[in-house]
Formats: C-alpha cells, sequence, structure tokens
C-alpha cells in the first residue's frame, strides 16, 4: 500500500492537528501559563525561536559567539536563549560579567555539562575533572592543588576589597591563600623547560624554513608540538620527541572525549526524552574511557614509579602524589588532575600562537615595530628571556591584543548557578547556564574602538601600570580571554610565561609574510573563518606561510648547523 499523503489525507491530518492544538489551547484558557512560562516570563529577553525547540537551531553546531553578538545588539548586554527545556543567561558586557561572575560568584560559579562527560566519561565521585566539576568543596580541593596562579591572587584581594567581602566564604578566600602545587615562583622551575622546549620550536621553524626555496613553512604542527611537550614535560616530567607515540595516542583520546560534548550529547541534554532512543552514547562514553584511562594511567603510573624509585625530576604530578597522603585522592583522581591540565593547556596555547602568526602576516608594521624593540633590549647576539618581558612592553601587547583579537575559547566554559537569584529585576532559577559572552565584549567599540583591527597600542597603558605593579581596575582589564571569577582558568601564569618565551624569541627571528602563488602575488592567510571546532574554541584554518630568517645570525642562536 503506497504511504504517499493524498490530498485526502492531508485533511484528515491538517483536521487532527487543528483538533489539537484547539484542545491545547483550551487547557491553556482553563489552566493558565504552565510552570515553565512563569519562570520564562521573569527571564532577561528571548530571541524569536520556534516552539518546543527554541533557538537550537541557531545555536548548537554553530560559532554561538557571533550569532549571540548578533542578538545583543537588539536584546541588550543580557538576555536568554532557549535550548529546548534548558535555559541559557548570555552576559555580553564587562559590568554585568563583573556583577554576577565576580561579585555573585558563590552562585554563579557552578557547571551544568552532560551527564555522560561527568558520570561516565570522568565515573562521578570517583574522578576529577576539575573544568566539569560542579562547585563546592571537592572542586575546590582540586583546584587548589592544580592552582597555577599566585599573580592574580594579589588581584583577587584588591577585588575583594572593593566588593562585598560577605560574598565570599572563608574558604573561598583561604583557597587563594593556599601554597598549592603550582604557584607563579614554581613555574620560574620550569623555566629550563620552557627555554629547551621553545628552542627546539624556532629551530624546527628555522630549518623549515631554509629548506624550502621560499622559505614557506607549515607552522602549526611545530606550534603544537611546542606546547604539547612543553606541558607533557611540565606535568609528567618527561621529555617527548617529534615522532613520539603518546602524542598521537594522547591527540586521538583527547579528539574521541571531545566527542562527548558534541552536537547529539548536547541535544539530549536539551531534549531529554532522545535519552530513551536507542543512541549508544553511554556505550561509545564508557569505550572511550577505557582509552582514555588506559593512556593517562600509564602516564601517571609512570610518574608514580619514578616517585617511589627516588628519580622523578620536578614536575606537578610529583608534588600531587607527594601530597597524597594529606589529600586523600585516589590514583584515578590524581590522573585526572595531570590528563586535564595537559589537555587544557596544549591545545588553547597552541591556537594563541598559531593566531598571533597568521594575524601578524597582514600587519608587517607591527612586527618591524616588535622587532626594533627586540633590537634595542635584547640585541641580535642573544634571544629574549623572561628577564626581558617586563622591557619589552609592545611585545606584551601583542599577546593582549592576540588574546582579544581571537580569544581561544570565545564562549569559555558555560558556568551553572548553584542558588536561585535576582538581578536587574529578573528571577534566575539555581541550575541554569550561564554564557559568558567573551567575543561580544572584546568586540565592544566602546571598550575598544575599532575592534576589528588588530591594534597592540591600545594596551599599552595596562601594560605600563602593571609593569609598575600598579593593579588597574577590573574595568580596565585588556581581555577577558582567561575568564574571571572562581572558575578563571587555572593555568593563566604557565600560558602566559609560554606565550611572552615563544613570542618574542620568534618574533626575534623572523619576518612573517605571505606565502606567494606561481605568479609571484602574495596569497593572504584567511583570518576571518575560524575552522568550525566542537562550539568551544576558535581555531585558525590550518595555513602556510613564508617565514624569513631576520639576520645571518638566526642559524647560530637558535642551535641549528643548516
Ligand atoms: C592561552 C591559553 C589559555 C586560554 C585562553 C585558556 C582559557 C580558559 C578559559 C576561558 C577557561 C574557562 C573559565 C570559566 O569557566 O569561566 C579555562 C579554564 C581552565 N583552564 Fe585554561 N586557558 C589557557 C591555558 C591553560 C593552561 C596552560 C592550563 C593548565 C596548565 C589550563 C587549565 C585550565 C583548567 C584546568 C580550567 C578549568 C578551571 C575550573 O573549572 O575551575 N588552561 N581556561
Amino acid at each position: 500500500m503506497s504511504t504517499a499523503l493524498t490530498p485526502h489525507s492531508v485533511d484528515s491530518y491538517l483536521l487532527v492537528a487543528s483538533g489539537f492544538i484547539a484542545a491545547l489551547l483550551l487547557r491553556r484558557l482553563v489552566d493558565g501559563p504552565s510552570a515553565q512560562e512563569r519562570i520564562d516570563a521573569n527571564l532577561p529577553a528571548f530571541p524569536p525561536g520556534l516552539p518546543f525547540i527554541g533557538n537550537v537551531h541557531q545555536v548548537a553546531g554553530r560559532r554561538p559567539e557571533l550569532q549571540f553578538t548578533e542578538w545583543s545588539k537588539t536584546l541588550g548586554p543580557i538576555f536568554t536563549v532557549k535550548m529546548g527545556v534548558k535555559r541559557w543567561i548570555v552576559l555580553n558586557s564587562i559590568d554585568i560579567v563583573k556583577d554576577l561572575i565576580v561579585d555573585r560568584g558563590n552562585i554563579y560559579s557552578s557547571r551544568d555539562l552532560p551527564e555522560v562527560l561527568l558520570n561516565v566519561l570522568f565515573r562521578g565521585d570517583m574522578g576529577a575533572p576539575m573544568p566539569f566539576m560542579s562547585y563546592g568543596d571537592r572542586w575546590r580541593q582540586i583546584r587548589r592543588i592544580g592552582e597555577f596562579r599566585t599573580q592574580h591572587f594579589v588581584l583577587f584581594i584588591q577585588q575583594l576589597s572593593r566588593s562585598n567581602l560577605s560574598e565570599y566564604s572563608p574558604s573561598v578566600i583561604l583557597m587563594h591563600t593556599a601554597h598549592s602545587a603550582l604557584t607563579k615562583a614554581k613555574i620560574n622551575n620550569y623555566q629550563p623547560i620552557i627555554d629547551i622546549r621553545s628552542n627546539f620550536m624556532l629551530k624546527s621553524l628555522y630549518e623549515a624554513s631554509c629548506s624550502s626555496p621560499e622559505n614557506v613553512v607549515a607552522p602549526v604542527a611545530i606550534f603544537d608540538f611546542y606546547t604539547v611537550s612543553t606541558m607533557f614535560a611540565v606535568i609528567f616530567g618527561v621529555d617527548i620527541k617529534p615522532n613520539d607515540e603518546r602524542i598521537k595516542r594522547g591527540n586521538e583520546v583527547t579528539q574521541e572525549a571531545t566527542r562527548l560534548i558534541g552536537l547529539p550529547e548536547q541535544l539530549m541534554e536539551f531534549f531529554p526524552l532522545l535519552k530513551n532512543m536507542p543512541i549508544k552514547t553511554a556505550k561509545l562514553a564508557a569505550a572511550i574511557r577505557s582509552k582514555t584511562e588506559a593512556f593517562w594511567g600509564e602516564q601517571y603510573a609512570g610518574v608514580k614509579k619514578r616517585v617511589q624509585e627516588g628519580t622523578a625530576g620536578e614536575c606537578v604530578l610529583r608534588e600531587v602524589i607527594a601530597a597524597q597522603p594529606k589529600e586523600r585522592l585516589g590514583d584515578l583522581q590524581q590522573s585526572h588532575i595531570g590528563s586535564i591540565l595537559n589537555s587544557a593547556g596544549s591545545e588553547t596555547t597552541s591556537i594563541t600562537i598559531q593566531w598571533m602568526c597568521a594575524i601578524l602576516a597582514h600587519y608587517p608594521e607591527i612586527q618591524e615595530k616588535a622587532f626594533a624593540e627586540i633590537e634595542q633590549v635584547v640585541g641580535l647576539d642573544r634571544l629574549p628571556t623572561e628577564n626581558d618581558e617586563e622591557n619589552l612592553p609592545y611585545i606584551q601587547c601583542i599577546i593582549l591584543e592576540t588574546l582579544r583579537y581571537r580569544a581561544p575559547a570565545p564562549v569559555a566554559i558555560p558556568h551553572a548557578t548553584s542558588k536561585d537569584d535576582t538581578y536587574r529585576g529578573y528571577f534566575i532559577p539555581k541550575g541554569t547556564t550561564v554564557v559568558i559572552n567573551i567575543h561580544a565584549i572584546h568586540n565592544d567599540p566602546k571598550r575598544y574602538p575599532n575592534p576589528k583591527l588588530f591594534n597592540p597600542e591600545r594596551h599599552m597603558n595596562y601594560v605600563r601600570s602593571t609593569n609598575n605593579k600598579i593593579t588597574p581596575e577590573f574595568s580596565e582589564r585588556p581581555h577577558l580571554a582567561f575568564s574571571t571569577g572562581r572558575r578563571v582558568c587555572v593555568g593563566i601564569n604557565m600560558a602566559e610565561r609560554v606565550l611572552f618565551i615563544g613570542i618574542a624569541k620568534f618574533l626575534s627571528c623572523f619576518r612573517i609574510q605571505f606565502p606567494t602563488d606561481e605568479f609571484g602575488s602574495p596569497v593572504p592567510i584567511e583570518i576571518e573563518k575560524p575552522k568550525v571546532g566542537n562550539g568551544t574554541t576558535c581555531i585558525p584554518r590550518p595555513y602556510e606561510v613564508k617565514l624569513v630568517p631576520r639576520h645571518n645570525g638566526v642559524g647560530k642562536l637558535v642551535g641549528s648547523e643548516f
């Protein structure tokens, strides 16, 4: 029998559908608005969407920061997005981020991420996946152990003194004063690793450039290796070589785990009915977990063995393992600390260097200014070091402007409220997802005149103040690429050091130019259309670039016999 719809059957469907809608309307008249509608009426405004699915089709699987920024132009700096049964509050201005994420951090610092990620991949309470954990004592403990910052402690205390102290529990204040596995001082201990890895990066770029008749290099893999090998050495205390199997396997397990925050899993959160469908997500997650735990477990066991034998060099996990009797964490939890720091720190830092190189190819005059500063402060007989940082303000500005112009995580990691709250007359219930739209803040023309222009100079006052140890106001921060508040990136100090050393050395050695086509015309590098990732990172499309050594002494400086 044919299943094609005849005009007659269409009429019947229409009749049934209109009857259904009429019944719903009637019920609505009798019952009044549903509980959800009453909640929605007190939330910030919604953009237009479709019945039932809301705004899912406009956001999921796309670059959400662009759509959010567009909506903020008509709906204002705070609005709500309807994602099936979920409500996301989107924050688009620095003032609102300060009010909620910083000053009400006790309410706005939790997470609401796919169950499958938390409970299957990371085994719920048995695991310790810091970025995904709900706000609470366990997260505080893990965070304190992995803490990477002290510099921001100063900023934090100054913010505290300007805001309402009673908002902060004593344990939070303690958390920021506690001695942790990786402080700024400890990062100095890792400086030799960062030096070796950055020199290797320069040597690889130099040799790739010299072996190409046109000095054309595909730099992304080389930048990736700089950050991945640095993180492996800092966290696990191992020295890995470019073709090391661990890089490939580490990438594979991270990529697979990322699948679990992909579109199907998000859709299941928006439409819980889908959880009853025969979709094998939990099975898939369990399979990914076996691989992930096997790989990172091996790396962790290696450190533990070296600690027991007394041969472990300085590394984050050595400290974490030493603190095990006091902290009482299990091996799986400690292994998670290592794998999470490793994965969270490698890609983001490499993406920033990739963007810097791609963007500066468009701005030769900025490169010349940067090189002139290096030539004056450092000279041509040595490479820049961490001690030169304060005397290289323009290089610092280039890094700040790169993080503003192309924040690697333009909507950070969504937060969630852990209590009901009222703000500017809105009622925001417990469990609401809160998105910081860093992209909108970074493109606000009031904060950054002509935001589409890459202009390092705009950060000069900020850099001068911080170099003179003056702490600028929160609103004067040059960017929010590391987010802010209690969930602020835990690796800021590490990231800033790896970026400064890598970028200052890179700009001291190479002039960046577009490659040319067969007619000798320059082929500009694409920077306007980032690769569409999993919705959380903003990555340049893979590119080739001409890297011309700055002077005859570069080969000697980078230790190449090429
Ligand atoms: C340029 C480099 C980096 C950028 C742009 C970056 C950015 C971010 C952002 C936006 C967040 C989310 C904050 C929030 O929830 O509001 C975050 C969290 C985090 N980052 Fe980074 N990050 C970078 C480097 C690193 C490094 C080097 C490490 C570790 C060594 C690291 C470890 C983490 C961890 C563990 C979290 C989760 C913190 C928590 O939930 O409490 N990141 N980062």
